[in-house]
């Protein structure tokens, strides 16, 4: 393999697949394409051929242009660029807004479907925010080259484009970040830019930093300054509402041994306090160890809550070796993108938990868990009260002009 290399082929964009690329074919092979659209046809170079099963291309030029096409929203990663140019990180920023939320609904519940025999009517809900999905990122991580260059990798790789611009991110990161600079220190390395609720914009060169203050309504959640925070302006407060609205009242005992599972800084725990009231019970369950220490001081007022240092996998094997049971209890669980897994889900189902809500970055780690779940006892549980979440799936489009997407499902014991 590597003789297709750079060859230039013509093809029909069919679908959209998981990862964010679109689906073609040639000669019979799949053939994965950024910078396209369903629809189109498209002149593509051939990128990558190693394996046999499917090939990757980058369009070139766009032969017949679907009516969702727009002008990219950072022209530093326009098809306008040679592909090796083009900067990663706003790989839907040619779709219209609304057509990259229907082409995240089709990956969702093309997931659900295909990995867990689920059909549902899930539909992906914008967020407050500017509608061409720009200005929401908090968090910015730039890359510096060996010589000092600034900026952010191109797709699949570790180049660093440089950039002049970053319209993803709020004006207070476009500002603060060092653009169009060579960096003294930190070749190879990176610089995280993080934009607080409160206080100013801060420049982090590898280090956690000072503790900073998000605020999400009324209430104030501190945390390390390069420590795990949701990414959109809104997407605390979004999250907040959805796994409130997530959790079955009358399936909920406040007294019972609440869990959110992958907890951070408390952030969900406190949704589920503030809806369910002082005497909620509920253990925060974090691999950070400085991230348990913020969530204890953040869910003080709830005399019945905690935090726990603890991979999640390792404190229910240690809850199941003492034999303890979540009878009646709600769990949360918020996992990286590589989901929870066959471990901690069949783990966490074995001590029977009432109703689990499952917050998911990530459709395919969702739809292979829920499949888990489905088998151990759990299925979705819709919420009739509420018509986006009829299917027991909610999914929300935190991350505008890429082709990330957040889900929030709502599970129950048979
Ligand atoms: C998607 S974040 C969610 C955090 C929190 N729920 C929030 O919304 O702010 C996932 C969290 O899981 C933590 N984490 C990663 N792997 C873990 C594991 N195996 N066990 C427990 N926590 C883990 C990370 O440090 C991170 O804080």
């Amino acid at each position: 393999m590597g003789e297709n290399l750079g060859q230039l082929v013509e093809l029909e964009i069919s679908n959209v697949a998981h990862g964010g690329a679109m689906v073609a074919r040639h000669e019979g092979r799949v053939v994965f394409v950024s910078d396209a659209i369903p629809g189109e046809t498209v002149r593509a170079v051939i990128t990558d051929d190693a394996k046999s099963a499917f090939w990757r291309a980058d369009a070139v030029e766009i032969l017949d242009a679907s009516p969702h096409r727009q002008d990219h929203v950072w022209s530093a990663a326009s098809i306008a660029r040679a592909p090796l140019e083009r900067v990663g990180g706003a790989e839907f920023g040619h779709i219209a807004i609304e057509h990259q939320r229907e082409l995240k609904r089709r990956v969702l519940a093309d997931a659900v479907s295909r990995m867990a025999g689920v059909d549902s009517p899930v539909v992906v809900e914008p967020v407050p925010g500017a509608v061409d999905g720009t200005g929401w990122r908090t968090r910015v991580r730039l890359h510096v080259a060996d010589d000092g260059t600034v900026g952010g990798f191109a797709a699949r790789s570790h180049r660093v484009i440089p950039v002049t611009d970053l319209p993803l991110a709020t004006p207070a990161i476009a500002a603060a970040a060092p653009l169009g600079r060579r960096a003294r220190h930190n070749a190879g390395g990176h610089i995280d830019i993080v934009a607080p609720s409160r206080g100013d914009t801060l420049v982090l060169d590898g280090n956690q930093g000072d503790s900073i203050t998000e605020v999400v309504g009324d209430r104030e959640f501190h945390l390390a300054a390069g420590g795990f925070w949701q990414v959109h302006t809104h997407a605390a407060a979004t999250l907040t509402g959805a796994v409130q609205e997530a959790i079955d009242a009358d399936l909920f005992d406040p007294l019972a041994e609440n869990l959110d599972l992958y907890g951070g800084v408390g952030l969900l725990a406190a949704a589920v306090g503030d809806r369910f009231g002082p005497e909620t019970r509920i253990t925060t369950v974090e691999s950070d160890a400085r991230a348990t220490e913020f969530a204890t001081a953040n869910l003080a007022e709830w005399a019945a809550a905690g935090a726990v240092t603890a991979r999640a996998d390792r404190f229910l094997a240690r809850a199941t070796a003492d034999g303890r049971r979540l009878d009646g209890a709600t769990v949360i669980l918020d996992p990286p993108r590589s989901g929870a897994g066959k471990g901690v889900v069949g783990q966490l189902a074995a001590l029977h938990p009432t109703q689990i809500v499952y917050v998911a970055c990530d459709p395919v780690a969702l739809a292979r868990d829920l499949a888990l779940f489905a088998s151990s006892g759990y299925r979705l549980n819709p919420n009739q009260d509420d018509t986006t979440g009829a299917g027991g799936i909610r999914a929300f489009d935190l991350f505008p002009n890429t082709h990330h997407v957040e889900a929030v499902a709502r599970l129950v014991r048979e």
